[in-house]
């Protein structure tokens, strides 16, 4: 488990990291979002002691990094999959990172299986494919069997077909118990990945739910028709009196928000306009993302800035 309390980072006094406070659990893979610049690349890089914190503290397993005794058995990170040294192999790569950390060689083996590099092993890195990489940086990441993972972007610049193995692979080394923190831009796929949103902004904490708690919250429910007669439905949505907040979308489709399928149709039935499509739709984890920024007055105060 990372347990992060009161992070703070200055870089020359501006304030990146801002009293940040929350957990990443074992047996969920935690999204980790926010604007450029929010501050998570410096908040894992803090995690991982390659940086110190201005104030705060942030522990893996109960210690900061540093007091680790065998780091990389307790915590595997993807940081920046393309600073590898080009000239070794895959397995060269693996070996050393295996026997400058005490760790038994047969690892190396079972982590380039696990990631599907069997067959690449003796290859130069310098030939490798972006998406090889980061299937690379991900094997050293598990080379210590660790109960805690890091990944920064690991879906930057992947195929669809890498980015739902990594997708795979997060749900399942959660799935045995491991605590999984993971960042990316993409909200589709942050959507069907983690189960638990931390989201930052201005370096500081604008939600910490799970997943589709921060949906309900933050995204609206919207139920769209469609009648036989849309100038009778026009009439209908569109006139005043019912109270209902509707919007004509499409070609004589309407969208009500805030209203409940059963209410909609009993007023139509009441009408007597005959509904030939009605059906309930919910924001995207994107739409209530950018809904939530765009009501966060820290994001606000950021944008103005
Ligand atoms: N070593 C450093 N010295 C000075 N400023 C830094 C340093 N590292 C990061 N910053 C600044 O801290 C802020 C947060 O950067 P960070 O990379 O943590 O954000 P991020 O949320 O990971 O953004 P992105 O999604 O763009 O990667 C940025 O304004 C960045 O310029």
């Amino acid at each position: 488990m990372i347990e992060i309390q009161g992070l703070t980072k200055e870089y020359d006094g501006r304030r990146v990291v801002d009293d940040l406070s929350f957990e990443v659990r074992p047996g969920v893979v935690t999204g980790f979002l926010g604007p450029n610049g929010a501050g998570k690349s410096t908040t894992m890089r803090l995690v991982l002691g390659l940086d110190r914190p201005t104030a705060g503290r942030a522990l893996v397993g109960g210690r900061p990094y540093a007091e680790l005794a065998e780091p990389l058995r307790q915590v595997g990170a993807l940081l920046d999959a393309q600073a590898l040294h080009g000239g070794r192999t895959a397995q060269g790569h693996l070996r050393w990172l295996a026997a400058s950390n005490g760790l038994p060689e047969r690892r190396v083996g079972e982590v380039l299986a696990q990631v599907g590099m069997a067959e690449a092993a003796g290859r130069r890195i310098r030939g490798f494919s972006l998406g090889m990489r980061q299937r690379l940086g991900v094997a050293a990441a598990l080379l210590g069997d660790p109960p805690v993972l890091l990944l920064d972007e690991p879906v930057n610049g992947l195929d669809p077909e890498g980015i739902r193995w990594i997708r795979t692979l997060l749900r399942e080394l959660a799935a045995e118990g491991r605590a999984v923190l993971v960042s990316s831009h993409l909200m589709t796929e942050m959507a069907l990945t983690a189960d638990h949103l931390v989201v930052i902004g201005r370096g500081r904490l604008l939600a910490d739910a799970a997943t589709s708690a921060f949906i309900d919250r933050h995204g609206r429910t919207r139920i769209r028709v469609r009648a036989v007669d849309a100038t009778k439905l026009a009439a209908l949505l569109g006139g005043p009196g019912h109270g209902l907040d509707a919007v004509e979308v499409d070609g004589g489709a309407w969208e009500v928000t805030g209203a409940e399928p059963e209410r909609i149709a009993a007023l139509a039935a009441e009408h007597g306009v005959v509904l030939y499509e009605i059906a309930v739709r919910q924001d995207s984890l994107e739409e209530a993302f950018m809904r939530m920024t765009a009501d966060s007055v820290e994001y606000r105060a950021e944008a103005a800035a």
